[in-house]
């Protein structure tokens, strides 16, 4: 593909004048320290010299095949547009002082040729790393992370008074201790390297404590080693935890794996449901003020059949024309409470089960062959919390068909009704009719509901479970891991719109359906006044106010929910100053979402439609400069007043429930 030579030998050469630097120095300081040369430190020097050489030559095939992937659909439409022919070099950063840093940076060279040259501008954007859940990041480091170049104005065009509108760069530097440059440079390649060197040497049964005893890797205060941390430096470890890697092979696929569905259902019936306040609104995992002791609930035998429960649905709407109850014609055609017995005539099996009985006689419905075991284990989990929740809204739950669900609860079932795994509770052999009044003094499906997934009917109408709780002072996700983000999420694309981009749906939604969390960085105030600097220059906001202690800020880290335009509340006749003529069709909740407070947004339309949410009557007043002279004709009171009001420029729920986060507080 490359017309340019390729400096075949030149990483290789350096590297292997790097080793042998490295070894010395390694060595002399060893000796010089009196230590004893570590057995492990010569094999730690030597796979780190290999996975170097391996990465830099690897980094760059990596990069021009994705190139060539990028431009291929382009090519598709445009054989005579003109191509780029150049190679860009680039110059791994100089070196800092200490032993790993001696090593000559080798030159990566990327050919660029048969690069298409007609790109369109793109609007302006802040770029985004990927989220699927809210970061917890309190305050920025006291470091100033941006500077503007000085011939960014305001926007260009002249003020109605005459001059031009600047970046207040006094004000700006002044909330930071010193400027980006003036602090170390972390290099991202290198900490691939030095993890994928971690993970080969474990591979040859050198435990993480031998890595560090040779301190090969701990020399520099800025290289710590997996868990180990100097000073303010997480070690490598920690930050492997949070960032992405690039697919070369021993780093960790990305994303970085979340726990199972199955571990952490376990986990919350065995370890968190015990410690977890009973009250909803309460967010402590040892509460003081809800003491009493709240045991995991017993699972129950379920009260109804598939059958039953599908008349049961107050709202039969909601299924989709694939639904089993509509096929079976359990809708429209069957009214009133069918028979429990399962040898009514009135019953209609589902396929599975038809299927079954017709092979091996009258035994238990099987299993759908497309259901995982962690599916199973999923769907035991659910029914053990509520043994008699309804199949669409466990279909909703598992993303599974309708039809499926029916067999696959039989599945777990044992002749005696209880699901499989599930702690046996003696159900008492009644009438049907006391079978399905819920006895008062028991916990019930409901109020094991109440307690750990929340609004039980709304969550489950709107595709999520989700729960907050406080772990041994850890934030931990528990059911919401049970849905993935993807599949949780309605289909959505980024596109221009009107105001740079925006975002739209690709498939339809019900009314008040759950379209998404918006995701970002939890910050503080301090981080919130002191990136309002950088929203008001940029005139682009992805702040949005999640309580009163923190903010969710997109514009570093977020979801696609951050590309969602402002439309005015359809109530208001002639919309807010500088808002523009769409009408908002999406709305914003603050909930309680895995890990924490999180703002959710619901809909109701048609696919193709652009999302917009009402960011609020203030927004564009104070955050886009309706103020002529900006912040300087404010007073302290007004200047905090617009800061709060960019920071909560989301709906405010008034709901005590999801009042404060008192974690933040402590
Ligand atoms: C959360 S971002 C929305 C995504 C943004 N359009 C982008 O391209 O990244 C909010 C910013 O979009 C712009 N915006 C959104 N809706 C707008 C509207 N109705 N009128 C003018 N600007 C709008 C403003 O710059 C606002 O600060």
């Amino acid at each position: 593909m490359s017309a340019n030579p390729r400096p075949e030998g030149l990483t290789s050469r350096r590297a292997d004048r790097a080793l042998s630097v490295m070894s010395k120095t390694y060595n002399m300081e060893a000796a010089n320290d009196g230590e004893q040369i570590n057995p492990h430190g010569s094999v730690c020097l030597e796979v780190f010299h290999n996975t170097w050489v391996e990465f830099y030559e690897w980094e760059r095939e990596y990069c021009e095949a994705k190139l060539a992937a990028l431009m291929s659909e382009r090519r598709k439409g445009a054989s005579a547009t003109p191509t780029i022919t150049a190679t860009a070099t680039t110059a791994r950063p100089t070196s800092p002082p200490g032993p790993i840093w001696v090593i000559p940076c080798p030159q990566t060279i990327v050919d660029l040729s048969g690069v298409l040259a007609d790109f369109d501008a793109a609007p302006q954007y802040e770029s985004c790393t990927p989220l699927n859940g809210n970061v917890y990041v309190g305050d920025d480091p006291d470091v100033m992370p941006f500077l503007p170049f000085g011939e960014e104005d305001w926007d260009g065009s002249p003020l109605p008074g005459g001059g031009r509108k600047r970046f207040s760069f006094e004000d700006y530097i002044g909330e930071y201790g010193q400027l980006a440059w003036m602090s170390e440079f972390d290099d991202p390649d290198l900490d691939c390297i030095l993890y994928a060197t971690t993970q080969r040497l474990a591979s040859m049964s050198i435990s993480y404590a031998q890595m560090d005893a040779t301190s090969v890797f701990a020399r520099t205060p800025r290289l710590p080693l997996l868990s180990v941390s100097s000073g303010d430096h997480p070690g490598l470890e920690a930050r492997a935890a949070k960032r992405d890697f690039p697919p070369f092979p021993t780093l960790p696929s990305t994303p970085t794996p979340r726990p199972s569905a199955p571990s952490v259902l376990s986990t919350l019936k065995t370890q968190i449901y015990p410690l977890f306040c009973h009250n909803l609104t309460c967010i402590r995992h040892i509460c003081p003020t809800h003491s009493e002791d709240t045991p995991y609930p017993h699972a129950t035998a379920p009260r109804r059949k598939s059958a039953q429960l599908a008349n049961d649905d107050p709202t039969p709407d909601l299924c989709s024309p694939t639904c089993y109850r509509r096929r079976r014609g359990l809708h429209t055609e069957i009214s009133g409470t069918i028979p429990m017995s399962s040898s009514s005539s009135s019953v209609v099996s589902p396929p599975a089960e038809r299927g079954r009985r017709g092979i091996t006689g009258p035994s238990q419905p099987a299993m759908p062959d497309s259901w995982s075991a962690v599916d199973r284990d999923t769907l035991i989990t659910l029914l053990e919390l509520d043994a008699d929740a309804q199949p669409c809204d466990l279909a909703i739950l598992m993303k599974k068909s309708c039809n499926d669900v029916p067999s696959a609860r039989g599945a777990t079932a044992d002749l005696s009704g209880v699901p499989k795994g599930a702690t046996r509770v003696a159900v008492p052999k009644e009438s049907a009719a006391a079978q399905n009044s819920v006895p008062a003094d028991v916990p019930t499906v409901h109020a094991i509901q109440s307690n750990v997934l929340g609004v039980p009917l709304r969550i489950l109408k709107h595709r999520r479970v989700s729960i907050w709780l406080l772990y041994g002072q850890q934030l931990v996700d528990v059911v919401k891991s049970v849905i993935s983000p993807e599949t949780a999420m309605v289909a959505v694309e980024v596109r221009r719109s009107a105001y740079g981009y925006g975002l739209f749906l690709k498939e339809s939604v019900l009314a008040g359906e759950f379209l998404m969390e918006y995701t970002g960085e939890a910050i503080l105030d301090p981080t919130c006044i002191s990136r309002d600097y950088i929203i008001a220059h940029r005139q682009r906001n992805y702040l949005f106010a999640l309580n009163t202690t923190l903010g969710v800020d997109s514009s570093l880290a977020g979801d696609p929910s951050r590309f969602i335009n402002h439309g005015n509340p359809p109530d208001l006749v002639d919309g807010y100053v500088g808002a523009g003529d769409g009408i908002a069709n999406v709305y914003s909740h603050v909930e309680i979402t895995n890990g924490g407070h999180g703002v959710v947004l619901y809909a109701d339309m048609d696919a193709g439609t652009e999302l917009l949410l009402d960011y609020g009557p203030k927004f564009f007043k104070q955050v886009h400069g309706g103020d002529d002279d900006g912040d300087k004709g404010e007073n302290e009171e007004e200047k905090e007043e617009r800061q709060i009001a960019l920071k909560y420029k989301g709906y405010w729920d008034d709901d005590p429930e999801y009042g404060e986060a008192e974690e933040y507080k402590e």
